[in-house]
């Protein structure tokens, strides 16, 4: 439990209801004696002092009274916007439970449904006709602030649920606080409203966002240009988050700005540094390297080939293995089948490049009616010992596939990686009975233990890229590095796989549970900033060995301080 901190002290310019009605200094009930009186708060509020555990009793009893997780995920938007300590600290004390509300996998509700649920604009929104102004709006919210991180969208690719407009995700940033400690003050999530090619958006009077067709092209990219040099310009120590960007500009972005700025996607690091843990723990399991396997990625976009270049990038350092015949150990398969040459260059993006099969190597294998190898055959002739699917198609990976991949390996490593949960390649479940208990699984959303042959559970690691991102980003704004390197992805991943339950006992889950994952991603934040320090491109005066000790000062924790009143202290 937390305790209320007698060290903690704010000197606070608000009085009254503006006090009460800001989510950041409103403490509710729990404002003390001393405080109603010297805030204007006395006749405001109802007699009775309460302490963060009876405030969040109260919460959670409300909570609970709310039956379906969309409910709840709108009781709980609703408190973050009154009071962020009750608010973080009810989700600390029930990390696993709440994390599914806030976040995946029914955030993709309260997205698809934003316009309809909209109460309260969260954030900051820059919309393209109004760019001519953006940077008196962008310095209108962020004027004096700290600003250590941006998560920003344009919500082209949210989850596997497609286009949503300004659908916007802040749960992103709210999980760098719950689980990272990031200062909830000092993090602003951004849309980047570019318009939305979701007909059902653009023929719903009710939608919030600027009912255009997206805007593509040199228009697009000046407009992002136009934010990026915005950022650099007036925050330039912050972590720039990308999130959920169409395939067509998510990786293009990132090479364009990683070495100008602090930039990160997650969609493609994130999730790349996650699965790389997770298969770190698999062969631990299986007792064999990373270099040995044979790997079909099903679904080539963002993840797909964020994945494919993190595992590929592990094999040369790791296993010192070049990097042409670590690029052949992928098997990369989209909508079309396999990723080939004779697809055309229409149907592969430039940077698919590294990953294409030559057709010879398949001359011999049965073709659909429009000429494409589909899943079944590749993993016929493959005999892949890791499986990862990141396609947003639900049911992809059939009991034939699985039972194929069985045959050809003893312990399949399977990881569908699809959200929300009903967009996951095979249910953990299924993959388990299949398999006889041998495959080794890992998914995208939650899903319960399933039972193995022998009666035990089989916990199914939840491989999200919320149990390593919130570390990444920290770690780099704790070394305040001005760019996130591949060195410290990989390392940040190394340390979360070396946390992996299933190294002690094989049958537990590949990745720490979410319930861990303050701790875990504190260990990642502090792998990060010491590999930044090994690098020598730390922004910091103090020292590598100090990393810990700094980490564990500046995280931000839910707890109420004693408040002096001043007409220049903080709004
Ligand atoms: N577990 C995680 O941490 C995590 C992280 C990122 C993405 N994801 C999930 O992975 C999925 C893809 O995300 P993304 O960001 O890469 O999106 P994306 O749009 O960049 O990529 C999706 C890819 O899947 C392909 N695809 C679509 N339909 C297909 C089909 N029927 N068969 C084969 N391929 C098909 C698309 O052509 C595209 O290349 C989403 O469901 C997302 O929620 C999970
Ligand atoms: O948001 C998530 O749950 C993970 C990932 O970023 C995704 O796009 O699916
Ligand atoms: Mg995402």
């Amino acid at each position: 439990m937390f305790q209320i901190s007698s060290e903690l002290k704010f000197k606070v310019a608000l009085r009254g209801d503006t006090l009460l009605t800001s989510p950041r200094w409103n403490k509710g009930t729990a404002f003390t004696k001393q405080e109603r009186k010297d805030f204007g708060l006395t006749g405001r509020l109802p007699s009775r002092i309460n302490t963060i555990d009876e405030q969040c009793e109260r919460a959670y009893d409300q909570l609970r009274s709310r039956e379906s997780p969309i409910q709840k995920n709108s009781f709980l938007q609703s408190l973050k916007e009154q009071n962020w300590v009750l608010y973080y600290s009810l989700l600390s004390r029930h990390i696993k439970e709440l994390t599914s509300i806030i976040y995946t996998p029914t955030e993709a509700e309260a997205i698809e449904n934003y316009s309809h649920l909209f109460r309260r604009s969260e954030g900051m929104f820059l919309s393209f006709p109004d760019q001519d102004t953006m940077e008196e709006d962008f310095l209108e919210q962020t004027r004096g602030k700290d600003i250590e991180l941006i998560v920003c969208t344009d919500a082209e690719a949210i989850l596997g649920i497609g286009d949503q407009g300004v659908g916007i995700s802040s749960a992103k940033s709210a999980i760098y606080t719950l689980l990272a400690g990031i200062n909830p003050a000092n993090a602003l999530s951004v849309t980047l409203d570019v318009g939305t090619d979701n007909e059902t958006l653009l023929n719903d009077h009710l939608y919030v966002g600027w009912p255009s067709k997206r805007v593509r092209g040199v228009e697009y990219d000046k407009f992002i240009d136009k934010f990026v040099q915005l950022i650099r310009k007036h925050q330039p120590h912050c972590l720039l988050h990308f999130e959920d960007f169409g395939v067509s500009n998510a990786q293009r972005l990132l090479e364009l700005y990683r070495n100008e700025h602090s930039v990160f996607n997650d969609d493609i690091q994130g999730t790349g540094a996650v699965t790389l843990a997770a298969l770190m723990a698999a062969i631990g399991v299986t007792k064999s390297k990373l270099a040995d396997q044979r790997y079909v990625i099903f679904g080539a976009g963002s993840a797909g080939l964020g994945i494919a270049k993190q595992v590929r990038d592990a094999i040369i350092l790791i296993d010192g293995v070049p990097r042409e015949e670590a690029n052949k150990k992928f098997y990369l398969v989209d909508r079309f089948g396999l990723i080939k040459p004779s697809l055309g260059p229409n149907k592969i993006r430039p940077a698919l490049q590294e990953f294409v099969r030559p057709d010879e190597e398949w001359s011999d294998v049965p073709i659909n009616d429009a000429g494409e190898v589909e899943l079944l055959e590749v993993v016929r002739k493959v005999r892949p010992t890791v499986l990862i699917g990141c396609s947003t198609k639900g049911g992809a990976f059939t009991e034939r596939v699985v039972r194929t991949m069985k045959e050809g390996c003893e312990r399949p490593i399977i990881f569908p990686l699809s959200n929300p949960s009903h967009l996951v390649e095979v249910d953990p479940k299924d993959a388990n009975d299949w398999t006889e208990g041998m495959a080794l699984l890992a998914t995208g959303s939650p899903f319960p233990p399933t039972k193995m042959p022998n009666g035990k559970d089989y916990v199914i690691a939840e491989c999200n890229n919320a149990l390593i991102y919130p570390g990444l980003g920290f770690g780099s704004m704790l070394s305040q590095s001005r760019q996130m390197t591949d060195g410290m992805i990989i390392a940040g991943a190394q340390r979360l796989a070396a946390l992996s339950p299933a190294l002690k006992d094989p049958d537990s889950g590949l990745l720490p549970d979410f319930q861990d994952g303050p701790a875990a991603n504190l260990e990642v934040a502090v792998a990060v900033a010491e590999q930044a320090f090994d690098e020598g491109i730390q922004g910091v005066s103090w020292s590598r060995e100090e990393v810990r000790a700094k980490a564990e000062e500046k995280q931000w924790k839910p707890l109420y301080g004693k408040y002096e009143y001043d007409e220049q202290g903080a709004k």
